[in-house]
């Protein structure tokens, strides 16, 4: 089978061998349960159970409502089906189900942080499968059913919505429908068409076509414009074979009879039937520019390939994840319950659906970032026939679509939780996956209310452009590149985005403030065998040195750089213009600079590592400067300092030369009476588990420690590269701490994120100096 670029890069073709044991590898199955409070001692039982757990019982009884506070209800989702539809496999039974259920959990817990639990219903009888969810509805703050049939899921789904007080929402209806209308806007964007003027066929006339339907009729597809076939081919007005009052709410007049005349000059198809339904001979029939979403599962109902053999012009989306153009629920409806279980929606409405579907097809029209898809294999997702739906991965998604989801049911009046601040909201989901995010928000909030002038230093580079734009985007300030206007126009051009204004260039050659960079290098540098032309040439060609000079001649705030230099290039060149910091806390110690790196983890919190860029072998007095700078970088980024001395020995034991000059740096702290906690020489064990450390009860830290002094740069270096290999930690830095101005490094291989990390941060020094 003949692979497209973006295709590889995405591609995860697998087999049925690897699908199953991938199931029944270790712990059969994709889910466990893990507790969120300790379970360990007596006290913890008394607490957790009896006699404690009486009291939220009694309060919950008296206040219903309560049960959000006390329980997990509030972030607990029961994906509920009775096999009947089981993908487009057909009627598997409630128990065949259950790989597929366990998955829409897995799905919501790793896109959305909800917690699901799934539940397969053996029955086919409506009334007794309402009742099973009914019943069992207390335990949950919403209930996701699937795979159910048609026409019984739209009566099962109706009365459940009328029973309960909690949303009620049937995937394969409303989650498809969001997910295709998404995809819809934005192909017909692209093709040039509207939405009124559409000219639809729908193969498939149950749960996920109907829905389908009618949610592109609430968005302004003519109802006339439609037409729905099944297995008796076109449900036309007047046909009674094979009819329910739900296709027959759809019938329309026309000649056509299958779905071959159906489809004579339609502008778009959706398949919601089973595999292989669409031939190429069908899809040559279509008009320009088809628009074929086959989105049946696990096969579709032609592969992009056939349908590109057919028609070059067609855009075409399948279900899967190993194709292009992904058009499944599973963009929708992670995010759809983390928005209505946020604000307590009652229930999940036409508007909450339309602004999920509307912020989808926004977020694919903008800049994608790396991580989507392996980063740096073939060519970039840009907004395109190839690229017309969010990838799954997309880590803005949870910040985005519930925002939108939550807006609309406040703004509609089905949210019983209203928020204010949806802005914190958006920020506070995107920091719920992601560790960095996470980290960063307290920074990334004072930025904004901060806003600061930053220079990018290397211009020109395409990551460099791309940081700058979502810096600019992000509120963060006002992004000054360094490089030739053509060439970033240029680069800017092929991204494919716009410009946002507010963006500074500047052409070190042609810039006005050239000869006053020059005059000032020159002014520092005259004794130490610098002539004025080469202090020009300097300022003229070293971006770094123009920059660095910007930084300290007042024109920016603060600057970061490093993509094309090494680490040690790039520092020389700001150094040329920016002094280091001599502060009292640096008396005595070798140098004032040294790199503190940042290692984060959503159970470990942020810790703190130096020195991982200057200092090979420290002494005692540089170790002691570098707590104190260390501990004085973390408390400002909101972290009480803790700080550890590592070395391989704790307090004494074993014995060797090195943790001398560990001890004796801890003794100078003691000296100069620092106001914050630190202790050592201890092992990295000692220091971060609270278990070890009761070994040793003078020890001083009153918790884990999360500022790590090491002994060397060889440990300092093999411990931040290590770690976050081994662990789900992320990894932000070396910074630099030290200069007199805040300029940060990254390092060559960073990808668009850490630049605009770094940015951020220097920043954020900037805000504090
Ligand atoms: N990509 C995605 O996100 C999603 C994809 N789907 C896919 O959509 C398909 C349908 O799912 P769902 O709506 O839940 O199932 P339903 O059982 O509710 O509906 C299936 C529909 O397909 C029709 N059908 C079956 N075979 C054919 C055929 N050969 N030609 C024309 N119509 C046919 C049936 O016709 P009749 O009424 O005559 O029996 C019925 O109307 C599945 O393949 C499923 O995987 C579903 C949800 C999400
Ligand atoms: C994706 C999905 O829910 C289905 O195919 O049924
Ligand atoms: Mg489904």
């Amino acid at each position: 089978m003949d692979s497209t670029p973006a295709q590889d890069r995405r591609t995860a073709r697998i087999t049925a061998e690897e699908a199953l044991a991938m199931h029944a590898e270790g712990r059969p199955g994709k889910l466990e349960i893990r507790l969120t409070k300790p379970l360990t001692t007596a006290r913890d039982l008394s607490l957790a159970y009896s006699p404690g757990v009486a009291e939220p019982c009694l309060h919950i009884a008296r206040n219903p409502a309560l049960a959000y506070d006390y329980t997990s209800k509030g972030n607990f989702v029961a994906v509920v089906s009775n096999g009947t539809a089981v993908l487009g496999l057909g009627n598997l039974g409630a128990l065949a189900s259950k790989p597929v259920m366990e998955g829409k959990v897995a799905l919501f817990k790793r896109f959305a942080d909800v917690d699901g639990m799934d539940l397969c219903v053996n029955t086919e009888d409506v009334d007794e499968f309402v009742n099973a969810v009914r019943f069992l509805g207390p335990s949950f703050g919403g209930i996701n059913l699937e795979d159910i049939k048609a026409p019984e899921c739209f009566v099962i789904e109706q009365r459940l919505r009328e029973l309960m007080d909690i949303p009620v929402f049937h995937d394969d209806q409303h989650g498809t429908a969001i997910v295709a209308a998404a995809g819809m806007i934005n192909a017909c964007h692209l093709t040039g068409r509207a939405l009124a003027d559409l000219k639809l066929v729908v193969n498939g006339a149950g749960a996920a076509s109907i829905a389908c339907v009618e949610l592109l009729k609430a968005m302004g597809v003519r109802p006339n414009n439609v037409i729905l076939c099944d297995t008796k081919g076109v449900v036309y007005r007047g046909r009674t074979a094979g009819m329910n009052q739900w296709k027959s709410a759809h019938a329309v007049e026309t000649e056509a009879r299958t779905l071959a005349e159906a489809l004579v000059g339609a502008d778009a198809f959706f398949g919601l039937s089973v595999k292989g339904a669409l031939t190429q001979d069908m899809v040559r029939a279509m008009g320009e520019r088809p628009i074929i979403f086959a989105m049946a599962n696990p096969d579709p109902e032609i592969t992009p390939e056939e349908a590109r053999a057919a028609r070059p012009d067609c855009i075409i989306a399948t279900g899967r994840s190993d194709y292009p153009n992904q058009v499944n629920n599973v963009l929708g409806f992670p995010y759809i319950f983390r928005g209505a279980l946020d604000v307590r929606a009652s229930t999940i409405n036409e508007a909450m659906k339309i602004a999920a579907a509307e912020s989808l097809a926004m977020l694919a029209r903008e800049d994608v970032p790396e991580e989507v898809g392996s980063a740096g294999a073939g060519p970039a997702l840009r907004f395109g026939p190839e690229y017309i739906i969010p990838n799954a991965f997309d880590p803005r998604l949870i910040a985005r679509v519930p925002p939108a989801v939550a807006k609309a049911a406040m703004e509609s009046g089905v949210a019983r939780r209203p928020m204010i601040d949806l802005a914190r909201y958006a920020r506070e989901l995107a920091g719920r996956l992601d560790a960095t995010a996470m980290a960063l928000e307290t920074i990334t909030e004072r930025v904004r209310a901060n806003p600061q002038r930053v220079v990018f230093a290397e211009g020109e580079e395409e990551k460099v452009v791309r940081a700058a734009i979502a810096f600019r985007n992000a509120g963060y300030g006002t992004p000054v590149l360094v490089g030739r206007e053509d060439r970033i126009m240029s680069t800017v051009a092929a991204l494919g985005i716009p410009l946002p204004d507010g963006i500074e260039i500047h052409n070190a050659r042609l810039s006005d403030s050239n000869r006053r960079y020059a005059d000032y290098l020159y002014e520092r540098r005259q004794r130490q065998g610098f002539l004025f032309r080469d202090c020009q040439r300097l300022v003229n060609l070293d971006r770094n040195v123009f920059g660095a000079c910007m930084v300290a001649l007042g024109d920016a705030d603060a600057m970061v750089t490093g993509l094309t230099r090494s680490y040690s290039v790039a520092l020389e060149g700001i150094s040329m213009a920016v002094d280091p910091e001599e502060t009292p806390e640096t008396e005595g110690a070798a140098s004032p600079l040294f790199g503190l790196t940042l290692l984060m983890s959503r159970r470990s919190g942020t810790v703190f590592v130096a020195d991982t860029a200057v200092h090979e072998r420290p002494d005692a007095a540089t170790l002691a400067s570098i707590a104190i700078r260390s501990a004085a970088v973390a408390r400002r980024m909101g972290h009480e300092p803790r700080v550890a001395f590592l070395s391989f020995s704790t307090f004494g034991d074993p014995k060797g030369s090195i943790p001398g000059s560990v001890r004796e740096a801890v003794r100078l702290l003691e000296e100069r009476g620092v106001d914050f906690e630190f202790d050592g020489e201890m092992a990295a064990d000692v220091a971060l588990d609270p278990a070890l450390r009761a070994l040793y009860p003078f020890c001083r830290l009153t918790g884990p420690a999360n500022v790590l002094i090491c002994p060397g740069l060889h440990a300092a270096h093999i411990l931040t590269r290590a770690v976050p290999r081994l662990t789900s930690a992320t990894v932000i830095g070396p910074l630099v701490v030290g200069l007199s101005h805040p300029v940060q490094i990254v390092p060559m291989e960073a990808g668009v994120n850490q630049i605009l990390d770094m940015a951020c941060l220097a920043a954020h020094a900037a805000v504090h100096r």
